[in-house]
């Protein structure tokens, strides 16, 4: 029979409620000799939305993926509900990282697999025996919690259509369920809706800040867009030559800063 393995929570004492969940510090990253991340410091609490805003080559996308171990910073600290992750090794570091979901701007979903299978595919880091290797035996609670994901996406109706056929909007918020299958407590979103026409935009970050504030989940979404940010965000950082020139609400951010932070970086991407 297959087995849902939940994993074994590291032990650690749960920080207190008001601690960030992913606390990062002076990350520093170069590439080919060039510094890209010059001393990057954030933090993300649960329930709150952060949007990343920046010029081209500024940085955005590779802090994001120094936290997702997609890139190795040089220098810093990555520390997850408590955790510093560079002392993690193996099964303690994939562990830790499972807590941490990443949606992309290109949609990573199984174009001929149902956008419920792709929902389990959530999972896939907890579950042995024959469901990891196909969806014909994807246990009856994982569908049903890959269903429920589906549903707080506004997409119940669609869960047997092949992802192939979905529009962007609506595979991207099969992503957003994935996610949520996956029981992230960070969402990391890299321009999550850079390539949806403004509506299915408006939508899919409406639903990540509703994610943010009702699912008590940590979002950091990188934006080209400073009105969304403006619309869903509660807090913005500004990068600009991989440096933070503006961190805080989202009411602080006016124009003068805003063109600061559009000014085309000195090496650009
Ligand atoms: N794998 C890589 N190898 C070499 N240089 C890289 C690599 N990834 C990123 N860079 C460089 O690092 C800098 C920062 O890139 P990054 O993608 O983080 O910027 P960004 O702010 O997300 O830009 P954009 O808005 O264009 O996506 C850029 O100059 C980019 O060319």
């Amino acid at each position: 029979m297959t087995t849902l393995n939940l994993p074994t929570p590291l032990a650690l004492p749960a920080p207190p409620a008001d601690e960030p969940i992913l606390r990062v510090s002076n990350l520093t990253k170069s590439f080919g000799g060039r510094t890209v991340l010059d001393g990057v410091d954030f933090t993300l609490h649960r329930g709150s939305v952060v949007a990343f805003l920046g010029a081209n080559g500024s940085g955005k996308s590779t802090t994001l993926k120094c936290v997702m171990g997609l890139e190795t910073p040089e220098a810093g600290s990555i520390q997850l509900d408590g955790t510093e992750l560079s002392n993690l090794r193996g099964g303690e570091l994939t562990r830790a990282r499972a807590s941490v979901a990443m949606v992309f701007q290109k949609i990573h979903l199984v174009p001929r697999r149902t956008a419920l299978e792709n929902v389990c595919a959530g999972a896939l880091g907890r579950i042995s025996g024959p469901a990891s290797v196909s969806p014909m035996f994807f246990p009856r609670e994982l569908k049903e919690e890959a269903m429920a994901a589906l549903a707080r996406v506004g997409l119940a109706d669609r869960a047997h259509e092949k992802a192939g056929r979905l529009s962007g909007g609506q595979a991207q918020r099969v992503a957003v369920a994935r996610a949520l299958c996956q029981r992230a407590s960070v969402l990391l979103a890299d321009e999550p809706v850079s390539a949806l026409d403004p509506r299915a935009a408006e939508e899919v970050m409406a639903l990540l800040a509703e994610l943010a504030h009702e699912e008590n989940l940590a979002v950091a979404a990188v934006l080209h867009q400073p009105d969304l940010a403006m619309r869903h965000a509660d807090h913005v950082i500004g990068l600009i030559n991989g440096r933070i020139e503006y961190s805080g609400e989202i009411s602080g951010l006016d124009a003068s800063m805003l063109s600061r932070l559009y000014t085309p970086n000195r090496v650009a991407a």
